[in-house]
């Protein structure tokens, strides 16, 4: 078990960072998503053993954490939120003297730290002092200094943290990377649910302290009721004749979504298409995006609360009620088939 968190609670004073929080995972890439403010820095800081729970427990790796902390560190790569690499040092001084506080022998430790500057692409800026690196460099050597002594597991708090679009999109395809080829388990925190999806097997949502969910990407992101219809041409003909035949339809860039109310909307979509005579490309119940279970509500769209791609403006802390609502509705199993024949397969996944 990489992690198992039982009835977990910590109290700062007054405050009540986590509030009887109970989940478990496996193994994977999890996402750990919530508001600023929402419990997640706490909760790593716990996993790590360095700061007590209040009362329940956890568990990291099979240890602990309430008595095996200095293990726990041994094995774990941490990579903190905020800024915190001194200016006047090189990137391989700086992961060179992580991998010899983690223990490796001088030899072993520059080889790790040539290798781990490499994979998170800044080989070629090395040597340079790290006060004049941009923040997606500095990004990159923190989460260079969590891996540097090969961790049986990576706890990444925001990691996308200030980076500018393009910034975000390369540091997730790093994290990636790094779960599926080397393997390693990671926990990353975001207060964005849409990048986490991008690269999460599981997801744990938590606001004011409080477990909202904690479920596989996959569930969550079930069969939508909607049918998406992709034809060679003439979309607009089809939208209008479809909305004539009664369905309710979107249009949707060279796509038209058709809201399905039964098994028979896929045969009133088919015979419509057959009527005007176009090639049927696609037509397949749309998965949910995370993203989407937000849109409805822009105080929960975590994209409309943050619409440079950077911390500037705080995103709204999340409304539970509501919140659980959207997920409730976007877990439940839709009826009818999940594909229609002559489908192609569903490309989606990527940033809707
Ligand atoms: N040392 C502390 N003393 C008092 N209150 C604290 C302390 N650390 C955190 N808190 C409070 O606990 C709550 C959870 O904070 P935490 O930093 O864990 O949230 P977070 O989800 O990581 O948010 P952020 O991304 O902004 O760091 C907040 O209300 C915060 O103000």
């Amino acid at each position: 078990m990489m992690i198992s968190v039982e009835n977990l609670t910590k109290r700062y004073g007054a405050v009540t960072a986590l509030d009887g929080l109970t989940f478990a995972i496996e193994s994977g890439v999890v996402g750990l998503v919530g508001a600023n403010g929402a419990g997640k820095s706490t909760m790593i800081k716990i996993l790590l053993g360095l700061l007590p729970a209040t009362t329940g427990g956890a568990r990291v790796l099979g240890l602990d954490v309430a008595t095996d902390g200095p293990a726990i560190r041994q094995r774990v790569g941490y990579m903190p939120e905020h800024d915190c690499l001194p200016a006047d040092m090189s990137a391989t001084e700086f992961v060179l003297h992580m991998a010899r506080m983690s223990g490796l022998p001088l030899t072993a430790a520059r080889e790790r730290t040539a290798d781990t500057l490499r994979h998170v692409g800044l080989y070629e800026e090395r040597y340079r002092s790290m006060g004049g690196y941009s923040t997606g460099m500095k990004q990159r050597v923190k989460l260079a200094q969590a891996l540097v002594h090969d961790p049986g597991l990576l706890l990444l708090d925001e990691p996308t943290n200030g980076l500018d679009p393009a910034g975000r999109d390369q540091m997730l395809a790093l994290l990636r990377r790094i779960g599926t080829e080397f393997g390693i388990p990671m926990l990353v925190t975001s207060h964005l649910l849409g990048e986490l999806e991008q690269v999460c097997d599981h997801i744990v949502v938590v606001d004011g302290g409080r477990l909202l969910r904690s479920s596989s990407t996959a569930d969550v992101t079930s069969a939508s009721r909607i049918l998406a219809v992709e034809v060679d041409e003439r979309v607009p003909e089809l939208g209008a004749a479809l909305q004539a035949a009664g369905l309710v339809v979107h249009p949707a860039g060279r796509q038209i979504e058709v809201e399905l109310v039964d098994d028979g909307t896929y045969d009133v979509v088919l015979d419509t298409v057959v009527q005007l005579g176009v090639g049927l490309h696609r037509l397949e119940r749309r998965r949910h995006r995370m993203a989407e279970i937000f849109r409805a509500d822009p105080t929960l769209d975590p994209d409309q609360n943050d619409p440079g791609g950077n911390d500037a403006g705080d995103p709204a802390r999340a409304v539970a009620a509501a919140l659980q609502q959207k997920w409730a509705q976007a877990s439940q199993p839709a009826s009818g088939p999940a594909t229609a024949p002559n489908t192609a397969p569903n490309t989606e996944g990527g940033r809707p």
